[in-house]
């Protein structure tokens, strides 16, 4: 019984014990809840402070606008009364602030309209452009069209007019002959005697009365009259100038691509421009004035800047421009390029040989490659320095030996050759009859070739010739005033142009023997002289205007009127059969 009691009281308290458990448990939970909410509050109240803080540094913030002596006061109602002013001051502030927020915004935004229409009109100009430029592209593509047709056509017109070009020079004559006046120049005046100083005849006796007719006209009491009128391919005045007489001699560059032989020759008294005619005045001595550069070139150095001009128009022919410059001086042929320019003599004396087919060879001959005008002027000029020359009475600086420039015009080896592949051969048939052992450098210019003989030289084709002759000035003996070796010169001069003159008249007179052996000079001018092919010779006369000189001038245009009587065969080479355009 009591173990049944003591069970029934423990069971209760142990429920009671476990009751008392959970509600402490419960109370512990709450005040954890009540701590949590305690922080938050106490976050909040922290909060509250710190906005509290703010507004109270605005409210003194707004005080000291009221100025230093600005309390606000402690009733809000006159703390506000206070502040109303400068509230007031504030809103116009703003106001202000709006406005020129407004303006600033205005002007931007009319900027960024200008700029956006800017960029508008931009983008249709450069539609427009690039509608333009499409367009035009199609243009230039149809006149590139329309230009290789051009040049198609300009081709064949050029090979046209090259035929026909031929063919009016074959029907003007092979030989031409054009007459040159030169100005009345102040020696003229000093050379003249004092009696004829004062007559009443002109100075000045010969006239180009056209382009075709000289007049000579002199009254002089002790001499017959003379009025004699001449007829060439063409008559130049006193003023006319270098450039108008190289467009006459320029057509016969093209007939010299065109594989004919070319001569052209300055005949004439001296002092009567011949050297000026073919050279230029720089070879005279005088300087051309830096104004005029170009005005007073030569035959020589114009005629060497359109055949470079041509061979560059058709540089798949690659033709080679090979320079000679002989002198031929009292009857003996010297060879100016061979000269090695420490010695004041003239370069080695070389004979005329006759090879076969009657074509003249100078032995040993040196030839100088030229590549370009340029290089052709300077060596010219380089070998005149070396000209023999002496003062006479009529002229200063006379020329006392003929000068003859040689451009011979060269093809490549045809592939396959048989000189190509024998070079001693090649060497012969280029150079004619073999060279002696001591003049080796001499045979082939050292420069132009080196290792001369035995050295590999190419099977050249000769295309053509181009010959420019200064002859030296015929003379009267009296008038010129020389005398000893100049004497000598002088009558080794007259015998060659008389041999020349000889020449042309057997040529006009078509005898079967033409004495081209009589003189050097004939000898070694045959390939320009020739009769019965393949040469177009022009002959310049330069005459002096002048009365002193009247004798000599009538002798000159004899010389030319016998020359322009020689009939000769058609130029070999002179009509290319057509070649299509390139
Ligand atoms: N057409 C011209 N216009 C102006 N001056 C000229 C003309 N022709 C020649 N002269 C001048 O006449 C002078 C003689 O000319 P040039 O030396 O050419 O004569 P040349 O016939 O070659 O004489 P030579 O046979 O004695 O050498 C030079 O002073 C030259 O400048």
């Amino acid at each position: 019984m009591r173990a049944a009691t003591g069970g029934r009281w423990g069971r209760f308290w142990e429920q009671r014990a476990r009751q008392l458990q959970r509600q402490v448990q419960a109370r512990e939970e709450w005040i954890v809840d009540l701590e949590t909410e305690n922080a938050a509050l106490h976050l909040r109240l922290a909060q509250y402070q710190g906005a509290a803080g703010q507004s109270g540094g605005a409210s003194a913030g707004l005080c000291s606008l009221g100025g230093p002596r600005a309390r606000l006061p402690r009733s809000p109602h006159a703390a506000l009364l206070r502040l109303r002013p400068v509230i007031q001051a504030l809103k116009q502030d703003i106001k202000a602030l709006q406005a020129s927020f407004l303006e600033v915004f205005r002007n931007f935004w009319d900027h960024l309209q200008t700029g956006l229409s800017e960029v508008a009109e931009g983008v249709q100009r450069a539609q427009l452009q690039h509608q333009a430029l499409l367009s035009w592209r199609s243009k230039a593509g149809h006149l590139e069209r329309c230009l290789q047709e051009a040049d198609s056509r300009y081709q064949l017109e050029k090979q046209r007019r090259k035929v026909l070009h031929n063919r009016l020079v074959e029907l003007k004559g092979n030989i031409r002959v054009h007459c040159r006046i030169r100005p009345l120049l102040p020696f003229d005046k000093e050379s003249e005697d004092p009696a004829s100083q004062n007559s009443s005849v002109p100075a000045e006796v010969v006239h180009a009365v056209d382009d075709e007719t000289v007049l000579v006209k002199c009254d002089r009491a002790t001499h017959p009259p003379i009025n004699n009128t001449y007829s060439f391919e063409r008559v130049y005045g006193p003023a006319e100038s270098q450039q108008v007489e190289f467009g006459d001699v320029c057509p016969l560059l093209t007939s010299l691509l065109d594989g004919c032989n070319v001569g052209i020759m300055a005949y004439g008294q001296t002092g009567c421009g011949k050297s000026c005619t073919m050279l230029g005045p720089q070879s005279t001595g005088e300087p051309v004035p830096p104004w005029q550069p170009h005005s007073d070139l030569g035959v020589l150095p114009r005629a060497a800047g359109e055949l470079f001009g041509l061979i560059s128009e058709n540089p798949s022919r690659s033709l080679k421009v090979d320079v000679s410059i002989v002198e031929v001086y009292n009857n003996n042929i010297f060879d100016l390029l061979a000269k090695d320019g420490r010695t004041a003599a003239s370069g080695p004396k070389r004979e005329v040989l006759t090879a076969q087919e009657a074509k003249q060879e100078v032995c040993l001959l040196t030839r100088e490659p030229v590549h370009s005008a340029a290089e052709f002027t300077a060596l010219a000029a380089g070998s005149l320095q070396l000209r023999a020359e002496l003062a006479t009475s009529v002229h200063a600086i006379s020329s006392r030996s003929h000068l003859t420039i040689t451009a011979t015009l060269t093809t490549a080896p045809a592939r396959g050759s048989p000189g190509a592949h024998h070079p001693r051969a090649a060497e012969q048939q280029a150079n004619g009859p073999q060279q002696p052992e001591g003049s080796r450098r001499s045979a082939s210019g050292g420069r132009a070739w080196p290792g001369a003989l035995g050295a590999q030289r190419p099977a050249e084709q000769v295309h053509a010739k181009l010959q420019l002759v200064d002859l030296a000035g015929s003379e009267c003996v009296g008038v010129s005033g020389v005398t000893g070796s100049a004497l000598r010169e002088t009558s080794f001069i007259n015998r060659s142009l008389a041999a020349l003159a000889d020449v042309l008249g057997a040529l006009a007179e078509r005898r079967g023997h033409v004495p081209y052996g009589n003189s050097k000079l004939t000898h070694f001018l045959q390939d320009a002289t020739r009769g019965g092919g393949d040469a177009k010779l022009l002959v310049i006369l330069c005459v002096s205007p002048c009365r002193k000189h009247v004798a000599e001038t009538l002798r000159c245009l004899g010389f030319g009127a016998r020359a322009r009587q020689v009939q000769r065969g058609q130029a070999r080479g002179g009509s290319p059969a057509p070649r299509k355009p390139r």
